[in-house]
């Protein structure tokens, strides 16, 4: 193991960061939400509508929440960066909120690419410790793709891996950014996963990796799994190479049904958006951030700059990661009747949008979903 003095204080920082969290690894696996409804009968929930295509979809789940009577009133945040010490950090107000409300939900969030400031997503999820991230990624009835089949869980380590954010140049022309694995944040995200599979059914968690090459930290995140496993008789366990999953999933989704997949930051990003195209994009695929002392939902899509502003962006994944999101605040009968309306106005297939194959506005699909709570 290399010893923390040679670690840059970034990569001492996450260390530090991980010790702390040590209690989280034997810690309940999920956020059990514990808000209260305010005098008016509702809940606060966080919004951050985003950037790009953020304002339109986070308009379209505001109209359709109040279509359907959900009680909840949002608390929307802004997160545009602050410097604070020569660093870019989320403004405290934004940062209070979900502290408060222990639950967001939050519209993309764009990063510049190659220089400028750090991923405000990635900050959120470091800040709250959300160490897991749910992305499950299913057909969609009356949609039709070439599998209607898909039925997918992913589980991605959520605060760290190749997601830890240090870099440095070693010399000109050199430059080194390093995957950083811990124990504790791999047996942590191994152990939500055994019990995600052992609530929702599954019978199988499969371990995601590039062990073969990093043999020492995807080699740990392994012996991590391996170990969690032992106390989940009842669930098989195996382990799978990403490029070989990326193979078979393509080739034939269907044995992927009764799986939980858990994997490290980087795979677990890329896999999702390749599981988003089985079923129809990445309009379709909603996520969840799970942490301890809170949550915050997504879509598995970013910000959308090529279609942002033109109201054609389709809210579905957004919506749908509010229904993770309902389920997770025990509000099961809200979400089964916003589910129920939005996908059976996809099945119709007559006011959907362009990712579809539609010609709907986002406005048109936002209506004719309220149409079906409301008619
Ligand atoms: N969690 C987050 O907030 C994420 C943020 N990003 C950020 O978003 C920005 C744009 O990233 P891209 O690589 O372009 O990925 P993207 O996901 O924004 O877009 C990829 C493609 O999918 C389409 N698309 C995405 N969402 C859609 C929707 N709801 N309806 C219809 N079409 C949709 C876009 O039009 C585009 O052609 C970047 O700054 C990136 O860093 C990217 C991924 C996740
Ligand atoms: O933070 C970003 O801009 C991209 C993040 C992303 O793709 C993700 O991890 O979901």
């Amino acid at each position: 193991m290399l010893s923390s003095k040679y670690l840059s204080g970034a990569a001492q920082n996450t260390l530090r960061r991980s010790q702390a969290l040590r209690s989280y690894a034997t810690a309940s696996p999920t956020a059990a939400f514990a808000g209260q409804k305010g005098s008016n009968g509702k809940y606060t929930v966080t919004l951050i509508p985003g950037d790009g295509i953020g304002p339109e979809i986070s308009e379209s789940i505001k109209n359709i929440y109040t279509a359907a009577k959900v009680p909840i009133q949002w608390e929307e945040v802004d997160v545009t960066p602050v410097l604070k010490g020569g660093k870019t950090v989320i403004p405290d107000a934004a940062v209070n909120s979900i502290k408060k409300n222990t639950v967001a939900l939050k519209g993309p969030l764009a990063t510049p690419i190659g220089k400028g400031h750090v991923s405000l997503n990635l900050t959120l999820r470091r800040t709250f410790n959300l160490f897991a991230n749910v992305r499950p990624c299913v057909s969609i009835p009356g949609y039709k793709t070439p599998y209607d089949d898909v039925n997918t869980v992913l589980i991605r380590e959520n605060t760290e891996g190749e997601y830890s954010g240090i870099e440095h140049e070693v010399v000109d022309g050199v430059v080194q950014s390093i995957k950083l694995i811990t124990w504790d944040a791999s047996e942590r995200v191994a152990r939500y996963a055994f019990n995600y599979a052992q609530a929702h059914g599954r019978k199988r968690v499969t371990a995601v990796h590039k062990a073969n090459i990093m043999k020492m930290s995807d080699g740990m995140f392994l012996s991590a799994c391996r170990q969690v496993a032992k106390e989940f008789p009842q669930i098989t366990y195996d382990e799978d190479l990403l490029d070989r999953a990326c193979l078979r999933i393509t080739q034939n989704p269907a044995p992927y049904s009764d799986r939980v997949m858990v994997m490290p930051n980087l795979y677990g990003d890329i896999l999702s958006d390749m599981c988003a195209g089985l079923i129809g994009g990445l309009g379709l695929t909603p996520s969840g951030n799970i942490g301890r002392d809170a949550s915050i939902f997504e879509a598995v899509h970013g910000s959308a700059p090529d279609i942002a502003g033109k109201g054609l962006a389709n809210p579905t994944a957004l919506l749908l990661s509010s229904m993770m999101m309902l389920r997770h605040m025990n509000l099961n009968g809200f979400a089964d009747k916003i589910e129920k309306a939005a996908l059976g106005t996809i099945a119709e297939g007559k006011h959907v949008t362009g990712d579809l194959g539609g010609k709907a506005s986002t406005k048109e699909y936002t209506q004719a979903i309220i149409a079906k709570l409301t008619g």
